[in-house]
């Protein structure tokens, strides 16, 4: 048990002696987390979040912190990656630790909302087993950030909240209104999410947000009113970074031959024999109707000259043909492949619309840097988008993007009126279709924007710097002296 016969004070202070490192928690509930970063993306509830939290966890056990990071015990035969209770990432101390809350079985991030108390509970558990306790917590997402709440009424210990995502926005964006409320909600638990981001955000010490553009428009929200103000001295702007062992224009990696095969293969397999070379327009985002895949398969169908100058190639995890069928897809990434195909058929498109099945990052770079060496881009268009790693990834392999201007990108591809890729409007195909056209269409602007792209990346965005910003926030709220 914790030394419960010393008043706080006298513990907090005899706990300072004795500290050697700093010792954080990350509250991650949704998802989860392995060494081979299984589902990464091939899942709605898998994508930057965990790539985000795993990479900052690491980041800061190079700094010398202890970081366990806290998510979900799944004993289901379907999710054997995370099954066991704990597991280390291979190479560092950071430690993956599972605690058992709800049912066994996997359940998506919409049906954790009941059972994050267990899953708080669970942590405290843990540390007093241990005999330890943490100086600090960082929470992640709305479930993360509300068992944080529920951690701190346990045990008094602080907490930041990195928001990832923020359901407002995405309210906004599928158009939730009075007459499609109760539907949503019974799919997207908006309700429950959005009370839990404001509790987190009225109760969070630190609130890490990736740009100023989600300070000061996604924090500023009519559904936040109250909850946090976008002035407030807790919210720090700390952009994320991109591994640059694995994005980059120069390394080949293990995967690069064999993500070269499938890249022909698969453009052979799709593409028209008269178009084979044409540059590529290339998505690589999770199958969610936020990312938007059908906008931009108007944007291109409804655009000749565009259909000229390019062919568009979308990647997919875990579905090898969808033009002869993707029974492994269900729930919202079907209905998304669904109408995908339905578009690409009323716009008689197939010809012209390839697809590629990516099964990690390593492939997803090669995929950029290859899809860089054709002159093509990668196109985010996201309805909202908070931040968007995929964005800088790609940059980082040289491979110039052109991104929705709702959220994250509008700023990593702007700054101070100097421009390092194309925005576009994510509700108007017509505006995509002519920026795509004029990306492709001007290979001066293209190579100077690729370079410019490289350049950025590494002076902005990187996992070290990331994990300082939040050791600085951090250190200043204990109270101790900054790096
Ligand atoms: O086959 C693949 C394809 C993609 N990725 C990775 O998946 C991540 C996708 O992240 P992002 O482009 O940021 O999109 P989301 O998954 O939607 O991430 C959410 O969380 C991120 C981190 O906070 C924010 O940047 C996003 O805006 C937010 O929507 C990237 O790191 C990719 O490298 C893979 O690991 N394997
Ligand atoms: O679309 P939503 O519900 O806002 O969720 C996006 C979240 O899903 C994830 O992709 C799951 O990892 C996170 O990266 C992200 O925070």
């Amino acid at each position: 048990m914790w030394e419960e016969s010393l008043p706080f004070r006298d513990f907090k202070s005899s706990w300072k002696r004795r500290k050697k490192r700093m010792r954080i928690g990350f509250m991650n509930p949704q998802g989860n987390f392995d060494n081979k970063d299984s589902y990464w993306t091939a899942h709605p509830d898998f994508g930057g979040q965990l790539v985000y939290v795993k990479e900052l966890a690491l980041a800061l056990d190079q700094l010398g912190v202890d970081v366990e990071i806290f998510t979900r015990r799944i004993e289901d035969p379907e999710w054997g990656e995370f099954r066991e209770k704990e597991e280390i990432y291979e190479n560092s101390g950071v430690k993956i630790i599972r605690i058992p809350f709800g049912p066994k079985g996997f359940l998506n991030k919409e049906k954790l909302w009941p059972y994050l108390r267990e899953y708080a509970e669970g942590v405290s558990a843990y540390y007093e087993g241990q005999g330890r306790r943490p100086d600090f917590m960082t929470a992640h997402y709305g479930d993360g950030g509300l068992s944080a709440v529920y951690f701190k009424e346990l045990t008094g210990v602080s907490f930041s909240f990195t928001a990832h995502s923020l359901g407002a926005q995405k309210m906004d964006k599928l158009k939730v209104s009075k007459s499609n409320e109760g539907d949503m909600n019974r799919i997207y638990r908006f309700s429950e999410r959005i009370a839990a981001e404001r509790r987190t955000m009225e109760e969070a010490s630190l609130i890490f947000v990736s740009t100023n553009q989600e300070r000061m428009n996604q924090y500023a929200h009519a559904r936040y009113k109250g909850a946090v103000s976008p002035e407030d001295e807790k919210i720090k702007v700390v952009p994320p970074g991109v591994n640059l062992k694995i994005f980059n224009t120069h390394r080949e990696n293990s995967e690069e031959a064999r993500t070269q095969a499938e890249l022909h293969n698969s453009l052979k397999r799709d593409l028209r024999e008269d178009r084979f070379g044409l540059p590529i327009i290339f998505i690589s985002g999770r199958l969610e109707k936020k990312k938007n895949h059908l906008g931009l398969v108007k944007a291109y169908g409804e655009n000749p000259p565009l259909q000229q100058r390019g062919n568009l190639l979308i990647a997919l995890r875990g579905v090898k043909d969808p033009y002869r069928g993707y029974q492994t897809l269900k729930d919202e990434e079907k209905a998304v492949m669904d109408s995908l195909m339905d578009g690409i058929n009323r716009m008689d498109m197939k010809g012209k619309v390839a697809f590629v099945t990516l099964e990690s990052q390593e492939q997803l770079a090669a995929a950029y840097r290859w899809i860089g060496n054709t002159g093509g881009l990668l196109a985010l268009p996201s309805l909202y988008e908070p931040f968007g790693l995929a964005v800088v990834e790609a940059m980082a392999c040289g491979l110039v993007v052109a991104a929705t201007k709702n959220g994250g990108p509008s700023e990593i591809l702007r700054e101070k009126g100097e421009a390092f890729g194309f925005l576009m409007n994510p509700e108007d195909p017509g505006d995509m279709g002519k920026v795509l056209e004029k990306a492709l269409g001007d290979q001066k602007l293209w190579q100077c924007l690729r370079k410019k792209g490289i350049q950025r990346v590494h002076q902005k965005y990187t996992w070290e710097s990331t994990a300082k910003g939040y050791l600085k926030g951090i250190k200043e709220h204990l109270g101790e002296k900054p790096l």
